[in-house]
């Protein structure tokens, strides 16, 4: 049989290998910290990252990577953006892979492309709405897995894919990879547009908006025109900017109310791609407006409400 590593505990990867272990896939989840390994052995439970989800009693739980790559057939890849060159360094290049993070390379590059440089060949995408509180619960929920390789992302979709968890497939790499990054920036707008009081109104038009600038920065990025409207594109924009569960949403949330989202100590992937793609669009002379203001807010340069006039004086165009 198939085996699958998991490669991260956090709310994720666990989520991702309990729903999976439960629909009788051979999986293994790797924890890099021992102690924090034999805390999800003794309890069954990832309090820390998602509380209240009880692990199957015999879901294979370890922080030695070795055993958890050995006969491997795919490995997912599922720690923060952040962490993901330092976690590639640690696998045979060999390793057929999929990320699973939202976010970008410490250079603002695409995380497959980071893969890709490290000698990484066999390799895809997972991407979608997928909060992990609702996945690990066996929710029904729909994703992508992406690949140039069209066989590789058939392979993956047929490891993945339970009656819970619908998996399509697609061969633009880049654009199911960036809308992931995207919307988690346009959820941290989210966040402020609902900690401000902005109403209905308000989060409809940054949402409609949103996906035309994510739609722009994808094809620049040379991904397919269509792919932004599909479930890793508008499918996660809704289910971020309006869930409950969303951490960057939260952060938003934060931010409106006097608060530093970074004090938390988990890592908001979409902070972190605001400073990135501020970086790309200042370089490139691009225009990004919504993550424009959510990075001068988060510098401190403007005001709430400065932002709101930003955005809403904008030239008058036409849709
Ligand atoms: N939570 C969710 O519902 C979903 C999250 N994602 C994405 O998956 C990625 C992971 O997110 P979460 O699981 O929510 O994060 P999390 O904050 O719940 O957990 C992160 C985990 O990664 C570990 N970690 C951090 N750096 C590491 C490193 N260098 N090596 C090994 N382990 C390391 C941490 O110890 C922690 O266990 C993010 O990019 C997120 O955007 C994608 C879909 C759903
Ligand atoms: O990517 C996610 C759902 O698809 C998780 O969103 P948050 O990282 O904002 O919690």
């Amino acid at each position: 049989m198939a085996k699958i590593a998991v490669l991260g505990a956090g709310g994720w990867g666990t989520a991702l290998a309990s729903m999976l272990h439960q629909h009788a896939r051979s999986v293994v989840l790797w924890a890099r910290r021992p102690e924090f390994t034999q805390e999800l052995l003794n309890l069954r439970e990832n309090r820390d990252y998602l509380p209240g989800v009880p692990l199957p009693d015999d879901l294979p739980i370890t922080s030695d990577l070795n055993q958890a790559l050995d006969h491997v057939t795919l490995a997912l890849v599922v720690v923060p953006s952040v962490g993901v060159q330092d976690l590639l360094e640690q696998l045979p290049r060999e390793t057929p892979i999929v990320l699973c993070a939202k976010g970008l390379g410490a250079g603002g590059e695409r995380l497959s492309q980071v893969a890709l440089q490290m000698g990484f060949k066999t390799l895809g995408v997972l991407s979608g709405p997928n909060h992990a509180e609702e996945v690990s619960r066996g929710l029904p929920a729909a994703t992508v897995v992406a690949s140039e390789d069209e066989d590789f992302a058939v392979l993956a979709q047929s490891f993945l894919m339970t009656p819970s968890f619908r998996v399509y497939t697609s061969t633009d790499l880049v654009g199911v990879e960036l809308g992931g990054v995207l919307k988690n920036v346009i959820a941290v707008a989210a966040g402020l547009v609902d900690g401000l009081k902005l109403g209905d109104n308000a989060k409809s038009a940054l949402m409609t908006r949103a996906l035309k600038e994510m739609q722009r920065y994808l094809s620049a990025q040379g991904a397919d025109e269509d792919t932004v409207f599909g479930l890793s594109g508008l499918g996660d924009l809704i289910a971020t900017c309006t869930s409950q569960h969303s951490r960057n949403r939260a952060a938003g949330e934060k931010l409106a109310q006097g608060q530093d989202p970074r004090q938390g100590g988990k890592a908001i992937e979409g902070i972190r791609s605001t400073y990135l793609l501020h970086e790309w669009a200042q370089t490139h002379h691009a225009d990004l407006p919504i993550v424009e203001v959510v990075y001068q807010i988060l510098e401190n340069r403007i005001t709430f409400s400065q932002g709101i006039s930003i955005l809403m004086g904008r030239k008058a165009r036409s849709e």
